[in-house]
């Protein structure tokens, strides 16, 4: 061992002593916080005075309450701390930092020894930085800098200075396995060992490695837009998440953990990357897929239908008499056009087209739809749209009253009055007894009479309940009526500004209006219809919400994208994406998300490429840009590994075949996660079938939330943000990959592979490997 890592070592054993005395302190002080917070929960009541004789004891029954609930949360507050720092210290335990820089700050003699990791370290003092936080402003000269003049921000402003070296450690429960000065190291060697790792069921943290590009992303504090657009594996979401940590860190004082979304494109997606914050020492944040949030939304009106269910119909179903018009629908309805035309077509109810709904009670019209809209469009015509809903629904409210009095009246009332049962008899009569001032004491009874006209209220009332319900929900408000008739109306189309109606337009509203008809909202409508529905009964906004991150962001619409802004009115957004996996059909065409600028205007909006790829080894990455478009713009992370391979089968049972003797091979060359990608949900399920009796394989559905090691088939479009060890295109042959709109399908598929892509095609290879050819090579079936 040379003296200097010698010296580096005791430094660690230092410093680790350290975190140990401080790990001592902090759990007896955690478990003293803990038994504060039970001892006051205990006697919660005990240190409460209760009286409510009069007003005055009443207020300060309250204060005494309020004063002893502000006792326990602050006391829940500061063990929530305590175990929070107590869990940072015993992950520093094992490797308590992971960089040096050292930096001659101009005006000052002393060079500084900047030690960087997870989280800071003090002395006992408090005074001396033993370890300072990657977030910290000094450590971002860490990511930014090479040795030479150096500055970093401060609140403060700009320190300038010298990084007169830069240190990387490898350090594995304490002992230092190996520390690299970057000045004399070519390539990363750290990123070498950590890229060349297994992949793992939870996404890893990359703090150590951050690279510069990257680190612009996660500190990016100034736009209200981020937009983000990144090759496969260039560490979009990496980026996203220690983004979240880094903003977590930096206004630690007013921001939380539960004010921050992530909308991630499935559930095993979201148990996949669901362990980098807490890695990271922060509480995780929120995290929601698109569909759930419209199926929270929709789903007690309609059977609202999924995107992989949307999108498998676009893969298997072009056979369909329907299919021209559905994707020319679903192209128009992901449009900005489609959104303004909603807009303006809520604009026009202003003056006509509103379409309401008789209410009724047991087959009776109470009100009929045409009295509504009368109503509607002739009184409070001058208000605001809202008001004047609102107005519209006080006047049901009130003929609703009026009816349930005159209902009271009806001989049926008086019979059932007659059948009430003892306990709803007592009840009654309780209740009259506490409003007339009545006490066990009082001499005086309530009237039989009005016992009887109670009993009438509640039973009548219960009738009316649905009803009373119907018009507090403004569910008087036909909104699926009006959503058809906008789409087969079109004398205004003309009116409205930029919306050139596809030429398909009457089938489409005739295709869509028969669904609606059967309860079924076909995906391309969800949100279309929702936005409707909100701007006429008024939009249910979250403004708790501080910051929006949208990973894959190339599988949503311009529309949805406006709906989102609309839905987080106080929230700043990330938007990170690569259209070369743009799966989804409404994204034809598109190649960047230039369509995005108009959303907060251009001011507001900056955009970072990220043109490095970090997933693959050098051969995948040099096959797979070679299948896209402009793909010689990305620049592959060099680590060695073998040529991807196609291997050509004469049919399925041949394929299959050596399908098993592949994975079985990838098995014995230590690979823990082998995936099957197939094409469409329908085609793994059939290859699921077919290789089952290979040990471990499992089946991945849009139902799966988990992401588990060893054998899966999987459709493409699962596989998406996620990554493997060894990755096997099941049958990329033209037959199957030969229509140019499966382009992007195929190459995010093939960029899912960390150490080995094997292809396999039953005959003719797909033109998207023949344009590739000489990056592949080439196998044949012994
Ligand atoms: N700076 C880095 N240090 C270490 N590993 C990194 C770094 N950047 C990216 N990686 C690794 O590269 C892989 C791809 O990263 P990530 O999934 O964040 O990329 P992505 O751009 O979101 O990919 P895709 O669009 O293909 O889903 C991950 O294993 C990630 O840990």
């Amino acid at each position: 061992m040379s003296q200097e890592l010698q010296q580096e070592q005791q430094r660690v054993n230092q410093v680790i002593g350290i975190i140990q005395d401080q790990i001592n302190e902090y759990e007896e002080a955690t478990a003293r916080r803990r038994q504060e917070v039970v001892d006051i929960r205990k006697h919660f009541w005990e240190d409460v005075t209760v009286n409510t004789d009069n007003f005055d004891d009443f207020l300060e029954t309250i204060i005494s309450l309020r004063q002893q609930s502000e006792v326990l949360s602050l006391s829940q507050g500061s063990h929530r701390q305590s175990s929070k720092r107590l869990s940072q210290l015993q992950r520093m335990q094992d490797v308590p930092y992971f960089g040096r820089i050292d930096f001659a700050e101009e005006g000052m003699n002393e060079t500084e020894c900047v030690y960087i990791g997870v989280s800071s370290l003090t002395d006992a003092t408090g005074e001396k930085f033993l370890i300072y936080d990657w977030r910290a402003p000094v450590s971002s000269m860490y990511y930014d800098c090479t040795p030479g003049p150096a500055e970093y921000i401060t609140p403060g402003g700009p320190i300038q200075g010298t990084l007169e070296q830069k240190w990387q450690y490898i350090i594995r429960s304490g002992v230092i396995q190996s520390m690299f000065d970057t000045r004399l190291t070519i390539g990363d060697e750290i990123l070498q060992q950590v890229l060349g790792q297994s992949a793992d069921t939870h996404m890893r943290s990359i703090v150590a490695t951050i690279q510069q590009e990257q680190n612009r992303i996660i500190r990016h504090d100034s736009a209200r837009l981020l937009i983000v657009q990144g090759a496969a594996g260039s560490g979009k979401t990496s980026a996203a998440l220690q983004r979240i940590a880094y903003l977590l860190y930096k206004y630690r004082n007013r921001l939380t953990a539960d004010q921050m979304l992530l909308f991630s494109p499935n559930a095993m997606f979201k148990s996949y990357v669901s362990n980098v914050l807490p890695e990271l020492g922060e509480e995780n944040m929120q995290q929601v897929t698109f569909q759930e949030y419209l199926n929270h939304r929709l789903s007690s009106s309609f059977d609202v239908e999924d995107p992989y269910t949307q999108l498998e119909y676009v893969l298997t179903a072009s056979e369909d008499p329907n299919y021209r018009v559905r994707m020319a629908g679903i192209r128009f309805k992901a449009t900005k056009a489609f959104f303004d035309r909603i807009q303006s077509c809520r604009q026009a109810l202003e003056q006509s087209g509103m379409v309401f709904k008789d209410i009724s009670i047991k087959g009776k019209t109470l009100v009929s739809a045409e009295e509504i809209m009368e109503r509607f469009y002739s009184e409070h015509t001058t208000l605001r749209f809202a008001n004047r809903l609102e107005k519209l629904s006080d006047w049901l409210k009130e003929l609703v009253k009026e009816a349930e009095k005159a209902e009271r009246r009806k001989p049926w009332v008086q019979d059932a009055v007659e059948l009430v049962d003892n306990d709803e008899y007592q009840q009654a009569y309780a209740h009259l007894r506490k409003k007339h001032g009545l006490t066990e004491e009082s001499e005086e009874d309530v009237d039989l009479e009005l016992v009887r006209k109670e009993l009438a209220r509640r039973i009548v009332s219960r009738k009316f309940k649905r009803i009373r319900q119907q018009i507090k929900d403004m569910g008087f408000i036909d909104t699926p009526a009006i959503y058809k008739q906008m789409l087969v109306s079109h004398p205004t189309d003309d009116e409205v500004e930029g919306a050139e109606l596809p030429p398909e337009w009457n089938e489409i509203g005739e295709m869509t209006s028969q669904l609606i008809d059967q309860g079924k909202l076909l995906y391309e409508d969800a949100t279309p219809y929702l936005l409707l529905k909100e701007l006429i009964e008024g939009f249910q906004t979250n403004v708790s919400i501080r910051h929006v991150l949208v990973d894959e962001a190339q599988d949503y619409s311009p529309f949805q994208f406006e709906f989102i802004k609309r839905l987080f009115p106080a929230a700043k957004m990330t938007v990170l994406g690569d259209f070369n996996q743009a799966v989804f059909a409404h994204a034809d065409g598109t190649d960047d998300f230039g369509m995005l600028a108009e959303l907060y205007g251009e001011e507001q909006t900056d955009a970072i490429i990220l043109n490095r790829s970090y997933r693959s080894t050098r051969p995948i990455v040099e096959f797979t840009r070679a299948l896209i478009p402009n793909g010689e713009e990305i620049i592959p992370f060099d680590r060695n590994g073998s040529r991807p391979v196609l291997t050509r089968a004469a049919d399925a049972e041949q394929l299959h075949q050596s399908i098993r003797e592949k994975v079985n091979q990838f098995r014995e060359q230590g690979h823990r996660t082998v995936a099957i990608i197939c094409k469409s949900a329908a085609q793994s399920a059939s290859v699921f079938e077919s290789l089952h009796d290979l040990e471990d394989i499992k089946l991945v559905t849009s139902g799966s939330i988990e992401y588990k090691q060893g054998i899966v088939v999987i459709p493409v479009y699962l596989a998406k943000g996620i990554e493997f060890d060894a990755v096997i295109v099941y049958n990329a042959s033209d037959e199957e990959y030969g229509e140019e709109s499966l382009r992007r399908l195929f190459y995010t598929a093939c960029t899912r592979a960390m150490h080995e892509l094997q292809l396999y095609s039953i005959g003719k290879p797909s033109r998207f490997v023949q344009e590739a050819a000489s990056w592949i090579a080439v196998d044949s079936i012994s």
